[in-house]
């Protein structure tokens, strides 16, 4: 098989270690800078050409796409779908997950676990949006963040309603999320692949930290998950129509509540946590689903030739 990882920089841990993996396996591997891609779309025959050369004989994607590029990214995910490539992430799902405020939506739907959460444009119903979410301490969070940069905790109601008039007033978009307190400054990646937890971490913000977020500081620890959290991961994976995810999650007393799912999610930390080869999971998930699409593909050649 010939494997396209679709990533910004060969260098990257994660990127890397598909390369690695895919090439131990037999196949081929080529990393592509998704911003090189032109798309080239006429009747019947769209097409992709990477720094003028036409893309050829690939089998599968693994798209590796970055926060501020969704847009493109995405394109060139669903560029590779019009040429019937198998993506390990669809560019729908991608799309969705890279959306806080949708995503929220799907997975309440979903019936899974979250802090409640409220999304206002109206400034001037601040005090009654404070409220609905159980008064402060409460979160205040960019739509558009990642990192944890625009996460804030703001701890009194004289915080909470200048923080949220401060972003209205920048006309930056956010939404208004009750504290898990009891989270004690915790969350819980768990990585799924092929509708199974394949890892799960622990991530701990530094000390004084509500964010866990290792770019913040945090410290990862190896964890097994419950079978109350492991069942809201599979559901929010399954919801956002992604068969590779890291969702995250914070324990409360009411139990496991989502935060969000990742469509890209990294490898470092989880493969240093779990010590597990999770990128071979990943490798074994995308052999599976391309031999499934060629095996369909004879079927249906044959079941033309029979009649
Ligand atoms: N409602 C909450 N209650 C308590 N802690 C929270 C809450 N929301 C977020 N946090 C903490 O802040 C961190 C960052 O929040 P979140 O994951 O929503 O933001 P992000 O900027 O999208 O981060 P990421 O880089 O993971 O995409 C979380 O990992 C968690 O530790
Ligand atoms: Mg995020
Ligand atoms: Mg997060």
């Amino acid at each position: 098989m010939h494997i396209v990882v679709l990533s910004r920089n060969s260098k990257l841990y994660s990127t890397s270690r598909l390369v690695e993996t895919i090439e131990e396996s037999g196949h081929e591997a080529t990393v592509l800078d998704h911003l090189k891609c032109d798309l080239v779309s006429e009747k019947d025959n769209p097409s992709i050409y990477y720094r003028g050369t036409k893309i050829e004989g690939v089998d599968a994607v693994i798209p590796r796409i970055g926060a501020s590029v969704t847009f493109y990214g995405s394109a060139v995910v669903r560029q590779f779908e019009m040429m019937k490539i198998f993506t390990a992430v669809e560019s729908q799902a991608l799309v969705r997950s890279r959306d806080k405020l949708r995503s929220l939506q799907i997975l309440a739907r979903a019936g899974v676990g979250m802090p409640k959460t409220v999304f206002t444009n109206y400034s001037s119903e601040v005090k009654k949006v404070i409220a609905s979410v159980g008064g402060p301490p409460l979160i205040v969070k960019l739509l558009e963040g990642t990192q944890g940069v625009g996460v804030v905790l703001a701890p009194t109601q004289k915080a909470a309603e200048s923080i949220i008039q401060a972003f209205h007033s920048m006309k930056a978009r956010v939404i208004v999320q009750e504290f898990i307190e009891e989270a004690k400054g915790e969350d819980i990646r768990a990585f799924v692949v092929d509708g199974k937890v394949v890892g799960a971490m622990k991530r701990k913000g530094k000390d004084g930290e509500f964010r866990s977020n290792v770019h913040r500081g945090g410290s990862v620890e190896l964890i097994k998950l419950n079978k109350q959290q492991r069942k809201a991961a599979l559901v929010a994976a399954r919801s956002m129509g992604l068969s590779i995810a890291g969702v995250d999650m914070l324990q409360s007393d009411r139990g496991p509540l989502i935060l969000e799912v990742n469509s890209s999610p990294g490898l470092e930390g989880i493969e240093r946590a779990t010590q597990k080869d999770i990128a071979g999971q990943i490798i074994r998930f995308i052999e599976k689903k391309v031999q499934q699409q060629r095996d369909n593909k004879s079927t249906r050649r044959k079941i033309k030739s029979d009649a």
